[in-house]
């Protein structure tokens, strides 16, 4: 396959998940701005994005179109409907309304607490995208399906599950995570070898089922205890275009790091 990785610019997007309040928040990213600006960070070069709690959405939005930051924002996950009576859902345009660019679809706590299927997950991309949201597909296998050997042919049925029915245009706009559970939150980080098997054979399979070009275009994360000593490691790695960042997201300059990791490649560690 051809390596037009340098055409895929990274992203590095903190999943706060339950944690910080909306005040925290204002103070988190504002420390998080302050911090990349004072390093010089190129935003257009390595992307950023934080996902906080739905609560601390319009507090974000307010920072970040108040003081012109170019640090990106969305949600931890959207409703499969428009309108109507789910009590406690939040709809793609409501997010869209917020300013939000992203948004995770299928994170694997969703899968496990929500019982969140695939076909769930691509109804729920589906409503991003329609709404002009683009969706973090997230996808990853559990320590026995690792241990059995069959994590990526499991991987791939997340993948095109959830994909499943999507147009190549829209499949272009996407941004898909590899997140192996037994990684996640543990402290437990994949090889950089480990990550790059996965994200190439999603990248193979992108080639296969829908085109070369779309393959090419999709930005693959990895996530799972991503810290900014491993970052590095992982983002050299030909098929990983960022990394989808739990725990860590939460420390301005641990999260600063990861983002700065092409500085830390080539020493610019201070
Ligand atoms: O689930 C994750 C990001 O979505 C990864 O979380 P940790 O970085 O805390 O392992």
């Amino acid at each position: 396959m051809a390596d037009t990785a340098a055409a895929r610019t990274p992203l590095m997007a903190g999943n706060w998940k339950m944690n910080i309040n909306h005040v925290e928040a204002v103070h988190l990213v504002q420390k998080l701005s302050w911090t990349l600006q004072d390093k010089k960070h190129d935003f257009e070069r390595v992307e950023v994005a934080v996902l906080p709690p739905f609560t601390d959405i319009r507090s974000v939005q307010t920072l970040v179109d108040g003081d012109r930051m170019k640090i990106k924002y969305g949600a931890q996950d959207v409703s499969k409907h428009d309108a109507g009576a789910y009590t406690g859902e939040i709809s793609a345009s409501m997010l869209a309304k917020l300013g939000c660019t992203y948004v995770l679809a299928g994170h694997s706590e969703r899968r496990q607490y929500h019982n969140e299927s695939d076909a769930l997950v691509n109804a729920k991309a589906t409503k991003a995208l329609e709404n002009g949201l683009v969706p973090i597909v997230c996808v990853g296998e559990g320590l026995d399906i690792r241990k059995a050997g069959e994590h990526v042919e499991y991987t791939l049925a997340q993948v095109d599950g959830a994909l499943a029915g999507l147009k190549q245009d829209d499949v272009r706009k996407i941004v898909i995570a590899y997140e192996p559970v037994w990684a996640i939150g543990t402290g437990e980080v994949a090889t950089p070898e480990d990550a790059q098997e996965v994200c190439a054979a999603i990248r193979g399979r992108l080639e296969e089922t829908i085109s070369p070009s779309v393959a090419d275009s999709v930005r693959i994360l990895y996530g799972g205890s991503v810290k900014m000593n491993s970052a590095s490691g992982i983002m050299a790695q030909p098929d990983v275009d960022g990394c989808l960042v739990g725990g860590a997201s939460l420390q301005v300059d641990e999260f600063a790091g990861i983002c700065r990791y092409l500085d830390l490649q080539l020493g610019y560690s201070s």
